[in-house]
């Protein structure tokens, strides 16, 4: 029985699942925290890369690992291979002035939409390079290769061979904002303009999804890797008509599709999956992390959060919370932060804040539900994943807000799970059949006035420059 090893280097941490090929069973598992920050040295990722293995028993015996990764972080190389600065992650928003300024320059949102399926906000790795040649010319012309963190991981995996020896893979190079989902080629016109027409990097061989991208020194082969969400939908096995909705450090609302999003509102971005088809995606910043902001300022742990916030009725009597606490991608408002609007001698209660955190996470990601659907999507029931759909609060609560019935599959980690699949198909030459067993299902009314109430505050919250 082959074994094959997934990777999720996350934004707060590193997962290392071990599965047997033909069953997909879970035979081993390890963990390790990645450091907190939007802007952390690669070496870390590499270094709870190695603790996570560790724990789950070493690499040594297993016939192929695929790494998925937190998507867009900005990995500069210098002509030996060494990393020229610490990479700025997805969620980091010194880059807003540099998109506002890209966006211009290529003539404008649907113009973007048009080239490469998305619109640049702070978050996509062509708007950092551009804060990059902007601020840091020197570490700008020292840049010899860009690449994203799950790259950089294969590509050390691989032995660190040469600039010319990075791969990457379709659904993570679809949210670069320099490689276009629906045509398969980088737009190297881009990637120049992020460096004023000045200068232009090395970037990873796009491979395709049963690809390999090398062997590591113990002889595994390694797969394509992915971006955490694409993943994280391999791994869940989504059908058509299932969005996910995956509440980590980021909160994303995504399908599979089979036709490339162009929405020139910037709301959806056009990624690509990983299985040759595409991924529509609507992301925000403020998703696990609010409810663990709330619960500290409570005081309590997530556990009794979501007891808390089920003592409160649905509406939290007009309490609303607005998410805004790394300010926001969706709505691009990078500059915002969060608040809470309807405080009265009645509502100023630990439940009615602890629903109010709760309810304002999901309906964001409702916002995303809705764009989703203009965008074409089917949406039949929502599959909820990430380290937030461990709260009951969340599970519960999520189709009063929705108004979908809600599936959960078994705490687990779908991103790992993704790429241990991607490993066993490159493995094998065959995608692997496995199953998820054992899902939940919540049903329950919608209460259309937590959402509109919401609306109504997410207007009032202002983006402060
Ligand atoms: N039971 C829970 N209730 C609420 N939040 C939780 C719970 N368990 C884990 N989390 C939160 O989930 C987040 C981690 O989720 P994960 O999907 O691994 O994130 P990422 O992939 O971004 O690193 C952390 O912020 C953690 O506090
Ligand atoms: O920027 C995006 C998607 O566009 C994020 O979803 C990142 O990929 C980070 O993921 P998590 O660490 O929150 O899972």
């Amino acid at each position: 029985m082959p074994l094959v090893a997934g990777v999720d280097s996350s934004t707060q941490s590193c997962k290392v699942v071990i599965r047997d090929a033909e069953t997909g069973a879970l035979v081993r598992e390890g963990r390790a925290a990645h450091p907190d920050g939007t802007e952390v040295h690669p070496d870390a990722w590499w270094s709870a890369l190695t603790e996570a293995a560790e724990q789950a028993g070493g690499l040594d015996d297993v016939a192929a690992i695929s790494v998925g990764g937190q998507q867009h972080g900005m990995v500069a190389l210098d002509e030996q291979g060494e990393v020229v600065r610490p990479a700025l992650l997805w969620n980091d928003t010194r880059s807003a002035g540099a998109a506002e300024d890209l966006t211009r320059e290529l003539g404008g949102p649907q113009a973007w939409a048009d080239a490469v399926g998305l619109v640049p906000v702070a978050s996509f790795t062509v708007t950092k390079l551009r804060w990059l040649a902007d601020a840091e010319p020197g570490n700008a012309a020292r840049t010899a290769a860009v690449c994203l963190p799950h790259d950089w991981l294969t590509w050390r995996l691989a032995g660190s061979p040469g600039l010319d020896g990075l791969r990457t893979d379709r659904s993570d190079a679809s949210g670069t904002g320099y490689w276009a989902a629906a045509t398969g080629e980088y737009r190297t016109d881009l990637l120049r303009l992020a460096f004023h027409d000045r200068h232009q990097p090395i970037v990873p061989v796009v491979l395709g999804p049963a690809e390999s991208a090398g062997t590591t020194a113990a002889g595994a082969l390694l797969g394509p890797g992915a971006g955490d969400n694409a993943a994280a939908a391999f791994g869940a096995g989504a059908r058509p008509g299932d969005v996910l909705v995956s509440i980590g450090t980021s909160g994303t609302v995504f399908s599979v599709a089979d036709t490339p999003a162009n929405d020139p509102s910037g709301i959806v971005a056009g990624f690509a999956d990983v299985t040759g088809r595409f991924l529509p995606l609507v992301c925000t910043l403020n998703a696990a992390r609010v409810l663990t902001t709330a619960a500290a300022m409570l005081g309590v742990d997530v556990d009794r959060l979501s007891e808390l916030a089920l003592d409160a009725p649905a509406g939290a009597d007009g309490l609303v919370l607005v998410p805004y606490l790394e300010g926001e991608r969706t709505p691009n408002k990078p500059h915002a932060s969060g608040a809470v609007h309807g405080l009265t001698l009645r509502t100023g209660t630990p439940a009615h804040l602890a629903r109010a955190a709760v309810e304002g996470m999901l309906c964001a990601l409702a916002d995303g539900l809705d764009a989703l659907r203009a965008q074409g999507a089917t949406v039949n029931r929502v599959i909820l994943v990430g380290g937030g759909a461990r709260s009951e609060a969340v599970r519960r609560i999520a189709p009063e807000v929705f108004g979908l019935p809600v599936v959960v599959p078994p705490p687990g980690e779908y991103v790992a799970d993704g790429a241990a699949r991607q490993a066993a198909w490159v493995a094998t030459g065959t995608a692997p059949q496995w199953t998820v067993k054992d899902t939940q299902e919540y049903g329950g009314t919608p209460v259309p006035a937590i959402r509109e109430q919401y609306a109504a505050a997410r207007e009032l919250t202002v983006d402060r420059h």
